[in-house]
């Protein structure tokens, strides 16, 4: 692991390292734009290696990119002998079977892991001699604002702050990366890798209504959608919680109220926790079967 040598204290030596995307899909996708985001780490200028099981995967992924930064291949081995960091954002089923392949040319270099209920056993089984992270970022990866919490082998993250440094390091263009331990994997799967599914939830039941109220649909997805950014983004801003946001707006006796009596007379809060809870056990679930 020449280029992460000394642990990544030498970030001159991370100028040159060649990243990779085995599995071009969405979540490769997302967090290729965020690391675009940081010019300082320039990670394009070395061309970035992307292994897929169809050309068409391949060319849709590159699309809207300069393509003269990419080397595609249809050959997973080829990707790990070209580069020292590799991305594996396959789907969980499909991971054992990528690792199998890449074995023998994998020891040694730096696997960070997306694939949810992998866990760093299963990977360092197969790939004894590799430095290895296992995350669950989430889609807003892609503009910088995911939740990344990831999970070091226990060896690794104790006593290495090196290696904690160098994993921070190569994730924070893409959001904030949150250590974790690996046994919470399956609880912030559930919160917040699939969270981006529950807001917009919410917001689709919203923008029907106001479409049914007869807002045009441009109209009602801007009215629903700028209100839910300013909501995030004043608790952000004033550093204010949800809990004092929501008593501010709940005038006692009034609208609000009125609603939010009903949602919690109907269980909405019983429901989403079951909704969390049925993700984590499926979470769970996956991770004893792969
Ligand atoms: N989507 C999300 O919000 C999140 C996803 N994840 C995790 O990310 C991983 C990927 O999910 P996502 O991006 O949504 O899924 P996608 O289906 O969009 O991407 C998976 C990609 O892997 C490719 N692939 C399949 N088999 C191979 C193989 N043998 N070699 C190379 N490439 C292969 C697929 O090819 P093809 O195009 O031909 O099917 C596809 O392009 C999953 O493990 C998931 O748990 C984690 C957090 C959030
Ligand atoms: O739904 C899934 O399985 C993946 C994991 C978290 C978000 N998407």
């Amino acid at each position: 692991m020449e280029l992460l040598g000394n642990n990544g204290k030498d970030r001159s030596s991370l100028k040159s390292l060649r990243v990779g995307f085995i599995g071009p899909g969405k979540m490769a996708k997302a967090i290729l734009h965020g690391l675009t985001l940081d010019p300082e780490k320039k990670w394009l200028s070395n061309g970035v290696w992307v292994a897929g099981r169809s050309q068409r995967s391949l060319d849709l992924f590159v699309k809207g990119f300069d393509k003269e930064s990419f080397q595609l291949t249809l050959d997973n081995s080829e990707l790990v002998k070209n580069t020292e960091l590799v991305f594996l954002c396959v789907k969980p089923f499909q991971a054992e079977a990528v690792l199998e392949q890449i074995k023998s040319l994998a020891e040694d270099k730096m696997i960070i892991s997306v694939v949810a209920g992998l866990s760093l056993k299963k990977i360092k089984q197969i790939i004894p001699r590799c430095l290895v992270v296992r995350t669950m970022p989430n889609l807003a990866c892609q503009i910088g604002k995911g939740i990344i919490p990831f999970a070091l082998e226990k060896e690794d993250a104790q006593p290495n702050k090196g290696i904690m440094d160098l994993v921070h390091f190569i994730l924070s263009p893409l959001g904030y990366p949150l250590p974790i331990s690996e046994e919470l994997m399956p609880a912030v799967t559930a919160l917040t890798g699939c969270g981006p599914a529950y807001v917009c939830m919410l917001l689709i039941a919203l923008i029907e209504k106001a479409k049914a109220y007869g807002f045009s649909e441009v109209q009602a997805s801007q009215l629903i959608e700028d209100m839910a950014f300013g909501t995030v983004l004043l608790l952000k801003e004033m550093n204010k919680s949800p809990y004092t946001l929501l008593s501010e707006v709940k005038t006692p006796g009034g609208i609000t109220e009125a609603a939010v009596q009903f949602l919690v007379r109907r269980g909405w809060e019983d429901i989403l926790i079951e909704a969390i809870e049925t993700a984590n056990k499926k979470a769970e679930e996956l991770e004893s079967h792969l």
